[in-house]
């Protein structure tokens, strides 16, 4: 029988007693694994090898685990510089130790968070104490460090290797092996011997020109031999949303704002009758500009501006009554990061931005918003606001509502949640929850309202505006069932999430 090189040198290593992995297999021809893969499939095929298949564990320690490896876990270390500075004594001054063991950054506090977890001692008002009887040699996450380096990850029990793994200094991948065994037919094969057929793999221009291409023998493609995994570049999931949103509010008969990402305190605060004086005015806490600090006095539409200050000072209307306190241009001047995008929805309301417009409208923008908050699992410095208003006579509650319920609707996002709350420029106004598929939390996914006269009349608005500022990234949260939004964008964005992400609707 004439087979190709690879099978030949599978079939002579292969036992018909012993099943042999594929890597064996691979080591003692000199061939790699993929293509050992390939023949066992084709000699299998042909009824000459049995290929049986088993996932493992493979667990490997990343960067950090390594590091700690070497170095001593932080923890460790701590207790170590503890012990020598006498701390099963007397209580040890923390940053002391810190410098003896040799910890900076981060490790600090994972020296820390461990310390007294692991039983090394305690930690009180900033002073160690340690304990004499721990034994840092017998530290079963700093052993496991070692067995792995050392490819023994087995002899590791799974509660150390979960730890590890929170703490993020193992890998764990699965992989399948593969394991051939000669089958009767193979086994009368090799008696009657089997020879080396050259087969060619791969086109090349010579076979090509020469035209020999037509008498060689070509070795047979198999699809399910193991291949490289490819990530190509894809669309941002966020991304993903954001076209979608925007899809969605076009087809509901919206259309789209811009505007300026820096803007005046005037558009941004001002326009919203939001008091100068009042903290509410921070309530965003808004990156401020220093330079330019301030918007050109020639930029500024001067006869809003007395209408809003007007608005501010004395109110609006019979009975409206404004708030007494002082209001100055200078300030409405302020140049700021936008912390929401209601400042476009003013300047399309006031006419500055398409003209006068007549009811019905309906307008929308998902852009950036920035804002000084802490950053947390549900918070970002920067995000995506879905901001949206619609203008019509006699609006209702009932309207928003409905709105927000057809909106999500088309993400598969039923039993949105509506809470009472306060904002300066609507009344009434209401929070918007949502459920989170995985967690089965409540989280706040929205704010809305329907605009105050005191916001309406300077800009000359004389019907109902119901307005919105969804957040895009709390949306991708529930649509892609991720838990942090970290892991949707910024530094600590969770590349293998965001390659296998689908944004489902
Ligand atoms: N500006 C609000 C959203 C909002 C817009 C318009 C009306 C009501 C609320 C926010 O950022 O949370």
């Amino acid at each position: 029988m004439q087979l190709p090189a690879a099978q030949v040198a599978v079939l002579e290593a292969a036992s018909a007693t012993d099943d042999r992995t594929v890597d064996a297999v691979a080591d003692e021809v000199g061939e790699t694994p993929t293509v050992v893969t390939r023949a066992a499939f084709e000699l299998r095929d042909d009824g000459l090898l049995d290929v049986t298949e088993r996932t493992e564990e493979t667990v490997s320690l990343t960067e950090e685990g390594e590091t700690y490896r070497e170095a001593g876990l932080p923890e460790v270390r701590l207790y170590r510089a503890a012990m020598d500075a006498g701390a099963a004594d007397e209580p040890v001054e923390m940053g002391e130790l810190i410098g003896a063991a040799g910890l900076g950054g981060p490790e600090v506090q994972i020296a820390l968070s461990n310390f007294a977890r692991k039983g090394y001692g305690v930690i009180d008002s900033g002073a160690v104490s340690a304990d004499p009887d721990a034994d840092p040699d017998a530290d079963t996450e700093a052993n496991a460090l070692e067995s792995i380096a050392a490819s023994d990850a087995g002899t590791v029990d799974d509660e150390t290797l979960d730890a590890l793994d929170r703490r993020s200094l193992v890998v764990r991948e699965e992989s399948t092996v593969r394991s051939v065994l000669l089958t009767d037919a193979g086994v009368d094969a090799m008696m009657e011997g089997v020879s080396v057929a050259e087969t060619v793999a791969q086109v090349t221009p010579e076979l090509l020109t020469s035209g020999e291409w037509e008498d060689v023998e070509f070795t047979e493609y198999n699809v399910e031999a193991d291949a490289e995994a490819v990530t190509p570049a894809r669309k941002h999931v966020l991304r993903q949303t954001a076209d979608r949103v925007k899809d969605v509010l076009v087809g509901m008969g919206f259309q789209e704002m811009e505007g300026p990402h820096v803007d005046s305190e005037f558009w941004i605060n001002d326009t919203l009758f939001m008091p100068q004086d009042h903290p509410a005015r921070t309530h965003w806490d808004q990156f401020v500009l220093s330079n330019p600090a301030e918007m050109d006095a020639d930029d500024m539409p001067s006869e809003l501006v007395d209408r809003v200050a007007r608005a501010h000072r004395e109110g609006v209307g019979e009975d409206g009554d404004g708030y007494h306190s002082p209001w100055t241009e200078d300030v409405a001047r302020g140049l700021d990061l936008r912390g929401h995008t209601t400042s476009l929805s003013m300047r399309y309301l006031s006419g500055h931005a398409e003209g006068e417009l007549e009811p019905p409208q309906r307008w929308f923008s998902v852009e950036k918003v920035y804002r000084n908050d802490t950053l947390d699992a549900t918070h970002l410095l920067e995000f995506f606001q879905i901001e949206g208003w619609v203008m019509a006579e006699d609006l209702s509650v009932r309207d928003l509502m409905g709105t927000f319920t057809e909106f999500y609707e088309q993400f598969g996002i039923t039993g949105i949640e509506f809470k009472p709350h306060y904002n300066p420029y609507t009344e009434p106004s209401f929070e918007l929850f949502g459920r989170h598929p995985v967690t089965d939390e409540l989280i706040e996914i929205g704010n809305s309202g329907i605009f105050r006269p005191e916001v309406l009349e300077p800009l000359g608005v004389d019907c109902e505006v119901m307005a919105w500022g969804l957040a895009l990234e709390r949306l991708a949260m529930l649509v892609t069932g991720a838990e942090d939004i970290r892991d949707l964008h910024g530094t600590l964005a969770d590349l293998e999430f965001l390659r296998n992400a689908e944004v489902i609707y």
